[in-house]
């Protein structure tokens, strides 16, 4: 008996999802990596179909990263604020290109008194989402990423949230300078709006999307490392060819008693 419910059937991924915007995306490719399909296909994906990956959500506070999270986790949106206390968590399960991939989504405090905490939630996390208000630059000045706990193969997302309260002028300008900010952070920037739900479905497919896709192409290297490395157990490389030591030389020891003085010995030629 199977105790996980099959995967609904609005989380499943058949095609890459597209970023926001171009000039600040992980990558602009149209489709999955080749050697991702390729793999997926013929199901050699190893564990991933097995793992929980996990995505950190940080930001100031009261930015939105609850309302986000609810939004797509539980389609509901609380206008009322409550502060997140330390750090809670949702899960959801995908299936993306026909393999089980399942995200586990942490949503921590904005209050600076749960900052410390938060950090080291970092740890081990596959994904950062960092989240700002589109209405507050304070709150985008204060999202540069400081990777000290860092892991340097993370995936980093800039997500500007309230994007309904934006005129679309100041919006304009407001994204020409987190685009920069996110170019600068190596992120991959989305704007949202949790209260009409303006592209949250689609950003969370693309965390999903890229998440899966390195965790397949790392889990591509490591066997092709496993499998390297039982070429090299198997066939070890031949140590390196060594000249046999030279035969000891046979002189007979009559020559050498004949001299008086070891010094003035003359070896003969052989
Ligand atoms: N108009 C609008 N309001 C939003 C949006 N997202 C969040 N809010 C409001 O902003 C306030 C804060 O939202 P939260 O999601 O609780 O913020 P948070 O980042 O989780 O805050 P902390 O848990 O304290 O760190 C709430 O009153 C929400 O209703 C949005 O997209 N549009
Ligand atoms: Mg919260």
């Amino acid at each position: 008996m199977s105790v996980l419910a099959p995967v609904r059937r609005d989380r499943i991924i058949a095609e890459l999802p597209q970023c926001f915007h171009k000039e600040a995306a992980l990558h602009s490719r149209s489709s999955f990596h080749p050697q991702v399909t390729g793999a997926c296909q013929e199901q050699r994906t190893g564990t991933v179909g097995f793992k929980i990956s996990k995505i950190i959500v940080v930001g100031d506070l009261s930015v939105g990263k609850t309302c986000l999270i609810n939004r797509f986790c539980k389609d509901t949106f609380d206008k009322n604020y409550k502060a997140t206390i330390g750090v809670d968590f949702e899960m959801e399960r995908f299936e993306v290109l026909g393999v089980p991939f399942s995200l586990q989504l942490w949503d921590t405090a904005g209050q600076e008194r749960f900052k410390c905490i938060a950090s080291t939630y970092y740890r081990g996390a596959q994904a950062i989402v960092i989240v700002f208000d589109v209405n507050d630059v304070a709150s985008l000045a204060h999202t540069r990423y400081g990777n000290e706990n860092d892991p340097s193969n993370v995936i980093l997302f800039l997500v500007g949230s309230k994007k309904d309260l934006s005129p679309p002028a100041q919006y304009s300008l407001m994204e020409r300078d987190a685009i920069k900010v996110a170019k600068e952070m190596q992120a991959e920037y989305w704007a949202v709006s949790s209260l009409t739900g303006e592209n949250v479905r689609e950003f969370f497919f693309r965390v999903a999307s890229l998440t899966f896709e390195s965790s397949v192409l790392a889990e591509l290297e490591k066997s092709s490392a496993r499998k390297i490395g039982d070429i090299v157990r198997e066939y070890p490389p031949p140590s390196p060819k060594r000249k046999p030591p030279p035969a000891p030389p046979f002189w007979p020891l009559s020559l050498f008693r004949a001299r008086r003085s070891p010094d003035l010995l003359v070896l003969p030629h052989l």
